[in-house]
Parts: structure tokens; C-alpha cells; sequence
């Protein structure tokens, strides 16, 4: 762990918030092609865990923020993000959920409130962190950020036959920032027998409720090579 003191949790950004967010930023990034890690690549000459963070850390709700990095990189993430926020950094795990709960792990008990946050999301505006916060706050177990799907979804077989065109009006694309009443977000990754792909997929395995609110064109995943262009042109678009 590296965090302002080594062994310190208390790295704090505004000591009158109540959020933690977590940050997974420990993924290989296979899908956008060869090269660094996936959060550590340039967007706009900057890495994508600063414009992560700097956009996390200007959340007025955010006391804290635990970055999971590429377990060689603890101590070069720290170096790198130090100029832009107080964050601790953890050693991230194989799996998304394993750098989550990696993080997780060191976000002291007195924060009821915890975001998880892919660092690949790297443009969600601090208004989204905001809304999310707000909901939980308001007395949601769990919040996701969501947005319609805008094409047709079909069912499709193995063979690339079509089974079936699915109703697309109660289908939701699903980002992050997620919010999560702290206990109930810990019970959830104690619980996880599988993988999920999401931590609400978690918590909705507890059985608690998970309810949404509006996402943002700006939190898109920066997944392939094209999101990399849709994200530097989005760039020029924020106010
Ligand atoms: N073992 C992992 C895998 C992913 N992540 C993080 O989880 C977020 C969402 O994951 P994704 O976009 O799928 O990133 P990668 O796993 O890096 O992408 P790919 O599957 O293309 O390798 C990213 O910020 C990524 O760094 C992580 O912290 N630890
Ligand atoms: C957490 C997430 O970003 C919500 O959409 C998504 O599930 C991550 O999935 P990935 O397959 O790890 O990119």
C-alpha cells in the first residue's frame, strides 16, 4: 500500500465528505491493444487514472479515494497521482472484483458510503459521482448510473442463428461510478462465489434492491481503440 504516509489510511480530500470511491485501475487493457496497462495509456497526453481521478477528486462528497494499480506500478501511480489528489494505493488483484476488494480492504469503517469507479471511465463528470452519492444518501442500498440501449438487442445462438428480438425498453447499459451503502457493498464481496462483471451483480445476488439514475455520455468505458477517439473528441466537449 502507498498512501501521504505508508501505512496511513486517512489520505483525505475533503474531510466533510462522506464518500469513499474505489478505483480499479489494474487491468492489462488487452482489448485496446498492446502496451501499458489500460489506465496508465494517454488520453489527451495524460494518463486515463488522472483525468479518473482529477474528475473524481472534484466531487465535493469525496473524502477519499483508494486507487488498485498494477501490483509493479503501487509506488509509480502513487508518484503519478500525488499532484492531483490525495488517493492511497493498493496492489490490484487478477480479476476486476479482486482489485475491488483489494481497495475496498482499506477503507476505514467510519465511511458508510462507498463509489467503485473504473479508472477506464476516465471522463465521468463529478456531477455523476454527485447523483449517485445523493441517491444512497437518500436511503438506496445501491445505486447504478444507467442509460437506455439505443440498438435493436437480439438473442442469438451459437450458430449465429436469431432466437428472438428482446424488448430493449427494459434494458439498461450500465456504468460506473456505483454507489453502495458501505456494509451492504462488504457483504456482497464476502458473499461472491463467482465472477460478476459488476459489483451491483453482487449486491443483486444478496438479494438487496439496486435502482438506477441517469448516467452520462461521458462515462463511457474506454474499452477499444475506437473509444480512445470518442473520448479524446469528448474531451473538447466538456464545460
Ligand atoms: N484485474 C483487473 C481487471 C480490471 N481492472 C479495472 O477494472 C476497470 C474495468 O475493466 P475493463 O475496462 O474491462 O479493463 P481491462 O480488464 O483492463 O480490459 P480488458 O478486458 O480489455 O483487458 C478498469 O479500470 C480496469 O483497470 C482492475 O482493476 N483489475
Ligand atoms: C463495471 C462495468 O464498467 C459496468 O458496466 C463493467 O461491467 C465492466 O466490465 P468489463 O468486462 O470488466 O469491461
Amino acid at each position: 500500500m502507498s498512501g501521504d504516509n505508508d501505512g496511513d489510511v486517512t489520505a483525505q480530500l475533503n474531510a466533510r465528505g462522506d464518500v469513499a470511491v474505489v478505483v480499479p485501475a489494474a487491468g492489462a487493457g488487452v482489448r485496446l491493444g498492446p502496451g501499458a496497462p489500460k489506465a496508465l495509456r494517454l488520453l489527451d497526453g495524460e494518463p486515463l487514472l488522472v483525468h479518473a481521478v482529477r474528475r473524481t477528486a472534484a466531487a465535493p462528497s469525496v473524502r477519499m479515494i483508494v486507487v488498485a494499480a498494477p501490483p509493479a506500478d503501487v509506488e509509480a501511480v502513487h508518484a503519478l497521482l500525488s499532484p492531483v489528489a490525495p488517493v492511497v494505493v493498493v496492489a490490484g488483484g487478477a480479476e476486476r472484483q479482486d482489485s475491488v476488494a483489494a481497495a475496498l480492504a482499506v477503507v476505514p469503517d467510519d465511511i458508510d458510503i462507498v463509489l467503485v469507479h473504473d479508472a477506464a471511465r476516465c471522463l465521468a463528470p463529478a456531477d455523476l459521482f454527485e447523483r449517485v452519492a445523493a441517491a444512497v444518501r437518500a436511503g438506496a442500498d445501491a445505486v447504478i448510473p444507467a442509460l437506455p440501449v439505443v440498438d435493436t438487442i437480439k438473442e442469438v445462438a451459437a450458430d449465429g442463428r436469431v432466437l428472438g428480438t428482446v424488448d430493449r425498453s427494459v434494458l439498461r447499459a450500465v456504468q460506473t461510478p456505483q454507489g453502495f451503502r458501505a456494509p451492504v457493498l462488504r457483504a456482497a464481496h464476502a458473499a461472491a462465489a463467482d465472477l460478476h462483471t459488476d459489483d451491483a451483480g453482487a449486491v443483486e445476488k444478496l438479494g438487496r434492491p439496486v435502482i438506477c439514475v441517469p448516467g452520462s455520455d461521458f462515462a463511457l468505458k474506454v474499452t477499444r481503440p475506437l473509444d480512445l477517439a470518442l473520448a479524446t473528441h469528448l474531451l473538447t466537449l466538456e464545460t
